[in-house]
């Protein structure tokens, strides 16, 4: 039985960049990979010369009447867009930082998303727009938004992807399968029923989004929908297409959104947006999932027993598996991918530890002098701060990067090293709970760039590691996109 919880579409809201409250607007382009659309109007095709782009590309032609399919990605440090054509070729990218916004003082994350996307919409060839047939978006997992149904204004700021929300630990336990996915203190329902006890504004039309689901909002105007991947942390049940009974029986489900698989058509780009863009009359909006699913959909891998390392800003595992397997007592559960489970988790550990130590030019050049080869005697646990999710749940652990020696390239091999000692655990854990036991590791995310922690993987892994296809998230976004264009 599927259980679809309907909201009152409140006006759509316009996407107009803000201006920066009280902070700098620090947003800029940084890599912009674009095309100049040229053609005879009489000739059958239209030829694309891309420029500035870091992967020379040769002349591409577009068949007259041609689709592109549009995928953005909302990850920790920054946003991407991807365009691509129906064979996956693609046509146009970009990236932009997110601007510092603040408000009272904190971080106003929906300022900086919102302006984000204006930016990564302005950035897509305007040449290219009329061709776009859908868009998609990912975001970061288990980003919790709650909204007023009847004005789409937040109730409470949004509670991040590696947030804990502990105090409502104890009354989920009391109502969740022992050792259910949603129980971890950074579980979407906990920072839910954490907000739903403390919070004394009107509940009465409250509706809770993930950063994906409210991105795309603000492109479609219809409130509540979600999908079955950003869901899976409040509790949805992807193998029974609808909430537990568990769950429904409370009395804060009906702020829960109403779930549809990724990359499903929920309807029309609104006209405003549409107008302001230049986007075609027939350009869908479909929905999403997270990020470190969409680095697996753009890997391509098919196969189970491939997996997906994700070395951005986090360490995300996704290992392709014929069983479901879940246990939050390690940060284990399993998404739904079609009809196989994508197993894993997200550390804390990662790229993130890294950007506080060393600039990517930085990294770049101290990797250069690593000898991939040779075992680093350092054992460190990078951690940006106390808190681990995943292959160990541990609100508690302390982040451990000492000593540090002399040179920074023995350091920075220590670090490498330790990350991938902590991703064979990672691997080797889900093993032993049963799931389909690894032979590949395809990788993606800005670690994937690095050759010699590659080898380092590989060494400490014991399996063949190599950089995925495709390492942009953005680009499992577009092929969201394109499917839900397909089966519309
Ligand atoms: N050469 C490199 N070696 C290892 N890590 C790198 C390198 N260059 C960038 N990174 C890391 O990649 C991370 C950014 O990856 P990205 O996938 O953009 O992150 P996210 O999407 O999570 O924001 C940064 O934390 C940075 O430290
Ligand atoms: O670390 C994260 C942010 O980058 C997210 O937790 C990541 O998306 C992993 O969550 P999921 O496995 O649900 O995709």
């Amino acid at each position: 039985m599927v259980v679809s919880i309907h909201h009152p579409t409140c006006s759509s809201p316009f996407l107009r960049p803000t201006s920066p409250k009280n902070g700098r607007h620090s947003s800029r382009k940084l890599i912009l990979r674009t095309g100049i659309l040229w053609g005879n109007a009489d000739k059958a095709k239209t030829r694309i010369m891309t420029f500035g782009s870091s992967k020379d590309k040769a002349d591409i032609d577009l068949e007259v009447g041609e689709r592109l399919y549009l995928g953005m990605d909302f990850g920790t440090s920054g946003a991407r867009y991807a365009l691509i054509d129906k064979e996956g070729a693609i046509r146009a990218e970009g990236k932009r930082e997110y601007p510092l916004y603040t408000s009272k003082d904190a971080a106003d994350w929906l300022s900086s998303w919102k302006m984000t996307l204006h930016s990564l919409l302005e950035d897509v060839p305007v040449s290219l727009r009329p061709l776009i047939a859908s868009i998609s978006i990912d975001g970061t997992s288990a980003t919790t938004i709650i909204i007023d149904s009847a004005t789409g204004e937040p109730l409470c700021r949004p509670l991040l992807y590696n947030e804990s929300c502990p105090d409502a630990l104890p009354a989920i336990k009391s109502i969740a399968p022992a050792n259910h996915t949603v129980c971890t203190g950074t579980s979407t329902l906990c920072k839910l029923v954490s907000w739903w006890n403390s919070d004394d504004s009107d509940k009465e039309s409250a509706l809770l989004l993930h950063q994906a689901d409210w991105l795309l909002w603000l492109l479609h105007g219809k409130l509540g929908v979600s999908d079955y991947n950003n869901a899976l942390k409040v509790g949805y049940d992807p193998e029974v297409d609808s909430y537990p009974s568990w769950l429904l029986s409370q009395p804060y489900s009906r702020v829960l959104p109403s779930i549809q698989a990724p990359g499903t058509s929920i309807g029309p780009i609104t006209e405003d947006i549409r107008t302001q863009f230049g986007f075609p009359k027939d350009c869908v909006v479909c929905t999403g999932t997270t990020d470190s699913i969409a680095a697996f959909l753009a890997a391509r891998a098919t196969l189970p027993g491939k997996a997906v390392t994700s070395l951005g800003s986090t360490l995300a595992i996704k290992l392709l598996s014929t069983n479901r397997i879940e246990d939050a007592r390690f940060g284990v559960y399993s998404h739904r991918l079609d009809d196989k489970w994508l197993v894993g988790g997200a550390s804390n550990t990662g790229g993130a530890v890294l950007r506080k130590l060393f600039t990517d030019e930085q990294l770049e050049k101290l990797s250069e002098h690593i000898n991939p080869m040779i075992a680093s005697p350092l054992d460190y646990y990078p951690l940006q701060a106390v808190g681990e999710r995943f292959p160990v749940a541990d609100p508690k652990m302390e982040p451990r990067l000492y000593p540090r020696p002399e040179s920074d390239v023995e350091y920075l091999h220590g670090i490498l090293e330790s990350i991938a000692r902590i991703e064979a655990k990672a691997y080797g854990l889900l093993k032993d709970m049963g799931a389909t036991e690894v032979e590949e590791v395809f990788t993606a995310g800005g670690g994937a760039k690095n050759e010699k922690w590659t080898k380092i993987r590989e060494r400490v892994l014991g399996l063949p590691v190599s950089r995925a296809l495709e390492t942009e998230s953005a680009y499992g976004a577009a092929l969201l996109a394109l499917k839900g264009a397909q089966y519309q």
